[in-house]
């Protein structure tokens, strides 16, 4: 693939930043990960928290499938401000002219709805709570019950947090923090992410609750460090807000990079969907060799 010449997309949603491929025009398939790595550099190449890569789908009920890769270039189960500048992305470059598309992204099919107002609808699907399909092993950890769900307590470097471990397809360890402008995350961030409690590393959400339906949220991302938005993180702090009784849905989120509007109808069943509604912006069109 080196001096493969590669078309790409520059697109952000609430701030959270991607380079989009079309994997259905170009050959992409033998890119390494150190190559995903280097694309997303943000000296050394074109700079992003992940990559996306649109491919046609393995299965007959989706239209496409994307593929997302952080920026250590390791490939990801799920990205919620991701999903919106896909469909943005499809659309733009009139590869579909359906409104509402869906997508096969790892092991499950999303459907995305572009609104009249130019704003992006997800359905996440339903969190995933179990701790083995989180995955999340809480062997050996303190732990308590808040609401209708376990807390549980992870030691850091100086001193411990409390935890609630999430799954929207991807791994989220969610805490409240009195105010998040003051949270430590540089600091808690990666320890909590690559904790022994979670196998395949996390993501670390700092949440601060402003009402019963308005939060502050910065995330640590796995694999990507803090993001200025993180959609699914956005997902996991709600499902985890609603589940500990101090949040009611519809829920805002007020991320560094702007506003998403999460849903969830927890109140008849925790298998309903969590609906994710948030911007998606395309920045600029270009090229470059890969190295
Ligand atoms: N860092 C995440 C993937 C990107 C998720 C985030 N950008 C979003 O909008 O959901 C992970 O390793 O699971």
């Amino acid at each position: 693939m080196t001096g493969t010449r590669l078309r790409f997309t520059k697109m952000h949603g609430a701030g959270n930043d991607f380079i989009v491929l079309n994997g259905i025009s170009q050959d992409l398939s033998g890119i390494t990960k150190e190559q995903w790595a280097r694309l997303a550099h943000r000296q050394l190449g074109i700079g992003a928290d992940q990559i996306l890569l649109v491919e046609k789908p393995t299965v007959a009920e989706a239209e496409f499938r994307y593929r997302i890769f952080n920026s250590d270039g390791g490939e990801v189960e799920q990205c919620g401000n991701g999903s919106r500048c896909f469909v943005r992305f499809v659309r733009e470059k009139g590869l579909t002219k359906n409104k509402t598309v869906k997508v096969q992204v790892a092991h499950t099919i999303l459907s995305l709805t572009e609104n009249d107002d130019g704003q992006v609808t997800v359905n996440m699907g339903a969190p995933i709570l179990t701790n083995e399909r989180i995955p999340f092993t809480s062997s050996g950890l303190q732990e308590k019950i808040e609401g209708k769900t376990n807390l549980y307590q992870l030691e850091l470097s100086d001193h411990a947090v409390w935890i609630n471990a999430v799954s929207m397809g991807n791994p989220h360890a969610v805490q409240i923090v009195q105010d998040v402008d003051t949270a430590p995350v540089a600091k808690d961030g990666p320890q909590i992410e690559t904790h022994l409690a979670f196998p395949k590393k996390v993501n670390a959400g700092f949440m601060q609750i402003q009402n019963r339906h308005e939060i502050k949220l910065r995330v640590f991302e796995r694999g990507s460090g803090e993001t200025l938005a993180c959609g699914t993180g956005a997902c996991a702090a709600v499902v985890s807000g609603i589940l500990r009784g101090h949040l009611d849905s519809p829920v805002t989120v007020h991320t560094r990079g702007g506003d998403l509007s999460i849903a969830w109808n927890s109140a008849s069943s925790a298998q309903n969907p969590v609906m994710m509604t948030g911007p998606a912006q395309t920045v600029f069109e270009g090229e470059i060799t890969l190295d």
